[in-house]
């Protein structure tokens, strides 16, 4: 569906994008990761042709973006970070609008453009004009633009972003709706976004993509190792001699805190190493007794984390912005009071 091939983008010295190659396949939805000025957005607009690569290329649907730019547009609708309205219009005015830019036929249009306004919710809204509207509104509208004409491909350019907890869940069901018609590819900064909407996620840092994978199989990726914690009983040098002997351990330690039985062991494995059987039954046949067991996933956030580290040190860009998930859920609960404010204002004016 959309082919990336060594992309690169350059600013001056600065490489923003750095020989990006990957592929998007119909019907899912992929999730663009990475910290502030990673250069997610500078991808985004190379993929949809508002700017031009330095190097490499992009085709959709076999169209190159820059070689047959309006057959590769007529493909893909797109909700840049900044979402491109017209406040002085009213949403109705905006629709007709947005439909007349990409040609949609006269006898489709108003059929359309109110299945679209129904879809994304805003059909009461349509009078209204969109400098009135609400942040959570605005963005609907946005997305509703980049859903008119219903393009094989939707882009979303980080799509919640400030907005409140009961409209981010909105603005999510609306996009996990879409996949049963579209492909969407949507950029976000904030981990749990990614994990809750995609099927498949790529992380990216330094403008170079440094993981990508569905988020179940990078969360079983282990930064080299998973870990498995014991609290047994027994000799100390027995148990790391039999521990010793499974394939798949690389390290272990041992330790006794005074108020306990038994020793509390840590093994690190190699990834994907599951020696949890091993473990029972070898412990079992020497007569160390297992009293707990615990294995130690190492989580998505983690890996986030580590892979774009040294993107977080050095990024000029760094703000003030979420980083976390637990960052984010802290936002949502602050404002969650606001949410209620926000939605009477909006149905008294
Ligand atoms: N027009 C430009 N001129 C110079 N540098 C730019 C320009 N646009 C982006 N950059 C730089 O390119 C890098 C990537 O920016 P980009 O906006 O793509 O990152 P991002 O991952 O989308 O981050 P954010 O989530 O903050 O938008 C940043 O260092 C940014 O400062």
């Amino acid at each position: 569906m959309i082919e990336v091939s060594n992309l690169v983008k350059r600013y001056g010295d600065h490489t923003a994008v750095d020989h990006l190659s990957f592929q998007i396949e119909k019907g899912k939805i992929y999730g663009f990761l990475g910290p502030n000025g990673a250069g997610k957005s500078t991808t985004m607009n190379m993929i949809t042709g508002y700017i031009a690569s330095t190097e490499g290329t992009v085709t959709i649907d076999g169209h190159d973006i820059l070689e047959e730019p309006e057959k590769a547009k007529k493909c893909i609708g797109y909700l840049p970070e900044q979402p491109p309205l017209y406040f002085d219009m009213t949403v109705l005015e905006y629709m007709k609008f947005a439909a007349d830019l990409k040609k949609i036929p006269k006898d489709k249009k108003k059929a359309m453009i109110e299945e679209v306004m129904d879809m994304v919710k805003i059909t009461d809204m349509k009078n209204r004009l969109i400098k009135n509207l609400s942040k959570g509104y605005r963005q609907r509208v946005g997305l509703a633009q980049a859903i008119l004409g219903y393009p094989e491909v939707i882009i979303l350019d980080e799509p919640t972003v400030g907005l409140d907890p009961k409209q981010i869940i909105e603005i999510r069901d609306l996009i996990k709706s879409l996949k049963k018609k579209h492909t969407v590819i949507l950029s976000s900064h904030i981990l749990s976004e990614v994990s809750a909407v995609c099927d498949y996620v790529l992380i990216i840092s330094h403008g170079k993509l440094v993981a990508s994978d569905t988020p179940d199989n990078l969360g079983k990726l282990a930064a080299g190792s998973n870990n498995l914690n014991l609290l047994v009983k027994g000799e100390k040098s027995r148990i790391r001699q039999l521990l010793e002997e499974i394939s798949g351990v690389k390290e272990i330690s041992i330790e006794k805190k005074s108020d306990q039985e038994g020793w509390n062991v840590t093994v690190s494995t190699e990834e994907n190493a599951d020696i949890r059987e091993e473990v029972f039954f070898k412990m079992a046949e020497n007569h160390c007794p297992i009293l707990e067991m615990q294995s130690q996933k190492i989580s998505l956030e983690e890996i986030f984390l580590e892979l774009t580290e040294d993107n977080k040190k050095d990024s000029s860009d760094t703000d003030n912005r979420i980083q976390t998930a637990e960052e984010a859920e802290a936002v949502i609960r602050e404002s969650e009071n606001m949410t209620e404010e926000a939605d009477k204002h909006d149905s008294s004016l």
